[in-house]
Order: C-alpha cells, then sequence, then structure tokens
C-alpha cells in the first residue's frame, strides 16, 4: 500500500483542498496521515474525519516586525525535528502540501530523506510559506494560469484547485429549513473567509434593516464573531463557521457575499454562484485577495467592492446589480475553463510516488 502524508494549516482554506482529496486517496488505496500544528484548525478539520493526525511545533515567519519574532524560528526548528522523526516513523512515498506555515517544516524534512513533495498554491502569487518550499518541491501546482510564470520551469502544472465533491449535492430546502427560513424570499449568504471577517461583519450589520426588506440573510461570522444583539432579529441567523450544512446553505443562496480567499473564489464559480467578492486590503495582507478577485472580476464572473469603497450604499446597489443579473454572472462563470482539479492532481500524486 501507497502512503502518502498531507500537510497545510493555519486557516482552513490550506486545509480544505487536502479534505477534497480524500476520497479519491482512498479510491487509489492510499494510506494517508496528516501531520499540522499541535493547536491549529486543521486538527479539528482532520481528526474528525478519523484521519490519523501527528502535531508539530509550528511559528510564523514574517517580514514585518513582531515580538514574536524572537520565538518562532525556535518553534519552526523544533518543527523541523519532530517532522524529520515523523518521516521514519511513517515512511510515506509522497507529500502533498497545501502551504501555510505549519508545512515548511514538513516539506523541509521531506526533502531531508529524500521523499518525493508536491506542493499546491491556490493563491495569484506564491505565499511566503509556498517560497520557501518550492526549491525543495519536485512539483508546484497552480490554480491560476497567471501563477506559473512565477514558478519555476519544469516544477509548475496548472491543476486548479480542488473542491470538496459534497458542495455539488446541495439541497436547497435543507438549507432554508436549517436557518429557518421561509420559502419566498432571495437568500443571501456572507462568507468572511474561514475565519470571519469584522469589516464584512460591520458593512452587513449596518445596512441588515434594508436588506431583510427584501432577503434573508445567512451570515458566516467567524470565531467569536456573533453578535448577540441581532439573535432574535426575523430573517437574519449568524454562525461561526458551517461543515456539514455549507452545501444547502450555498444551494439555498441567491447571491453570496465574500471574502476572495483562492478557495472560496473557486467553489463559488464551480457552483456558478452569482457572488460579491470583497478583497482583503493590501494594506493587511500581502494583496493575494485582489489579485484574486481583480482576475475573476476581468472574467466576468465576479463583482468586485474593494475596502476602500465599501459603504452601506455601495454594498445595497452591489447587492441589487449581481441579484438583478445574476443569469449573465452565471452564464460567464459556465464558461469557466478553471477545473476541479482532484483527477489531475491524483495522476501527478501517482507518478510523484513510483
Ligand atoms: C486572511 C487570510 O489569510 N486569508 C487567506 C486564506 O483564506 P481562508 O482560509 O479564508 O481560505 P479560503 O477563503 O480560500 O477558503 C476558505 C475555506 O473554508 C470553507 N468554509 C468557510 C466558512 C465556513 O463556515 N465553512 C467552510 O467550510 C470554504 O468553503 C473554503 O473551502 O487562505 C487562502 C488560500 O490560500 C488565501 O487566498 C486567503 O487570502
Amino acid at each position: 500500500m501507497k502512503r502518502i502524508v498531507l500537510t497545510g494549516g493555519g486557516t482552513a482554506g490550506h486545509v480544505t483542498p487536502n479534505i477534497a482529496l480524500l476520497p479519491a486517496l482512498k479510491r487509489e488505496g492510499y494510506e494517508v496521515n496528516y501531520i499540522g500544528s499541535y493547536d491549529g484548525i486543521e486538527k479539528k478539520l482532520i481528526e474528525e474525519l478519523n484521519i490519523p493526525y501527528y502535531g508539530i511545533s509550528s511559528g510564523k515567519l514574517r517580514r514585518y516586525f513582531d515580538p514574536k519574532n524572537f520565538s518562532d524560528p525556535f518553534k519552526v526548528m523544533k518543527g523541523y525535528l519532530e517532522a524529520v522523526k515523523l518521516m521514519k516513523q511513517l515512511k510515506p512515498d509522497v507529500v502533498f502540501s497545501k502551504g501555510g506555515f505549519v508545512a515548511v517544516p514538513v516539506v523541509l524534512a521531506a526533502k531531508r530523506k529524500g521523499i518525493p513533495v508536491i506542493i499546491h498554491e491556490s493563491d495569484m502569487t506564491p505565499g511566503l510559506a509556498n517560497k520557501i518550499c518550492i526549491p525543495s518541491a519536485k512539483r508546484v501546482c497552480a490554480n491560476f494560469p497567471e501563477t506559473v510564470k512565477y514558478l519555476p520551469e519544469g516544477k509548475a502544472i496548472l491543476t486548479g484547485t480542488p473542491i470538496r465533491q459534497e458542495l455539488f449535492s446541495g439541497n436547497k430546502m435543507m438549507g432554508l429549513d436549517f436557518c429557518g427560513f421561509n420559502r419566498n424570499k432571495p437568500v443571501l449568504l456572507v462568507v468572511g473567509g474561514s475565519t470571519g471577517s469584522v469589516i464584512v461583519n460591520e458593512a452587513v450589520r449596518a445596512i441588515l434593516p434594508a436588506l431583510l426588506e427584501k432577503y434573508q440573510v445567512v451570515h458566516l461570522c467567524g470565531k467569536d464573531k456573533v453578535d448577540e444583539k441581532f439573535n432574535k432579529t426575523p430573517g437574519y441567523v449568524q454562525y461561526e463557521y458551517i461543515k456539514k450544512e455549507l452545501s444547502d446553505l450555498l444551494d439555498a443562496a441567491d447571491v453570496v457575499i465574500s471574502r476572495a480567499g483562492a478557495n472560496a473564489i473557486c467553489e463559488l464559480l464551480a457552483l456558478r454562484k452569482p457572488h460579491i467578492l470583497i478583497p482583503l486590503s493590501a494594506a493587511s495582507s500581502r494583496g493575494d485577495q485582489i489579485l484574486n478577485a481583480e482576475s475573476f472580476e476581468r472574467q466576468g464572473y465576479s463583482y468586485v467592492l474593494k475596502e476602500e469603497v465599501l459603504t452601506g450604499v455601495s454594498l445595497l446597489n452591489a447587492i441589487e446589480t449581481v441579484y438583478s443579473n445574476r443569469k449573465t454572472y452565471t452564464e460567464a462563470m459556465s464558461q469557466s475553463k478553471l477545473n476541479n482539479s482532484i483527477e489531475t492532481i491524483i495522476q501527478l500524486i501517482k507518478e510523484v510516488s513510483k
């Protein structure tokens, strides 16, 4: 039996693509083990799927000053030694890394033990963790065609992003019932990425009375970001994070308001869901979401509302525009060649682990 180690974490966007690969890996007879941090979201998401999970020390590598810059390199070094030990114990034929800082020591340990590594980069430009890992990787999978030019020739392969199969079998009625919504009013689904977004949450709550005249709103607002004063508002429900029911909520949604994380937008595209993207600003990130959103906007898939122009009026206007033109957006998305990448990645894993 072939063995694979999956790694990636920090936010759900570095875990859900790995989860999407699990059924196909099982079908191909791979024994799967997962290496993540001791307490990151990946631990929770993977352990509940009964995949053997191994925690290592994890630290963030930053380009800016932070007092943790003194302690984190030691954590990364400790994580590396733990990962080397795990490579000896688990003896994988291949490592597949979805990125995030916890993946760095795992990839470097695999390289040291001569185990082939495949990396997946979801964003338009590689993040710092993946940049460090690329020299140790045999192949680097990209989600956007534009990314290939940032990757070493001979390693890069355009695959798209693995999307969890269950997202395609949502049931609208079950979604409406889950939220306690009626069947006649259109539904807005608001998602601020896997961790929720204070800016998106505040913008939506500020226009709630106006929104609720026409729509029902289901809001995935992130851990510790539920605002209890809205708990009894008819037509508005809030959840921190949704797992099993996400497919039903997506099916029930007429329009989605979302951050522009690479996985979230690929899922919206694959499901042909009309949507508004509010990318994380360049001031609070490396600007990857802006590039992701601009690419989708150019292709006619998305209505993009940047943080600088996000107001109650602009958000209401965006929702009305997308709702009234939802057929046009759906048709544009139907032309997309950005495919669900599961089979391409499985072939690559098989080739590399021969
Ligand atoms: C703040 C931050 O660092 N964001 C980055 C992070 O975003 P983040 O972790 O938010 O990742 P994405 O938006 O790409 O993906 C979120 C994933 O969580 C799932 N989900 C979300 C909410 C929920 O209630 N239930 C649920 O299952 C979505 O379906 C999706 O699969 O990784 C992405 C992929 O590298 C980057 O593009 C983002 O810039």
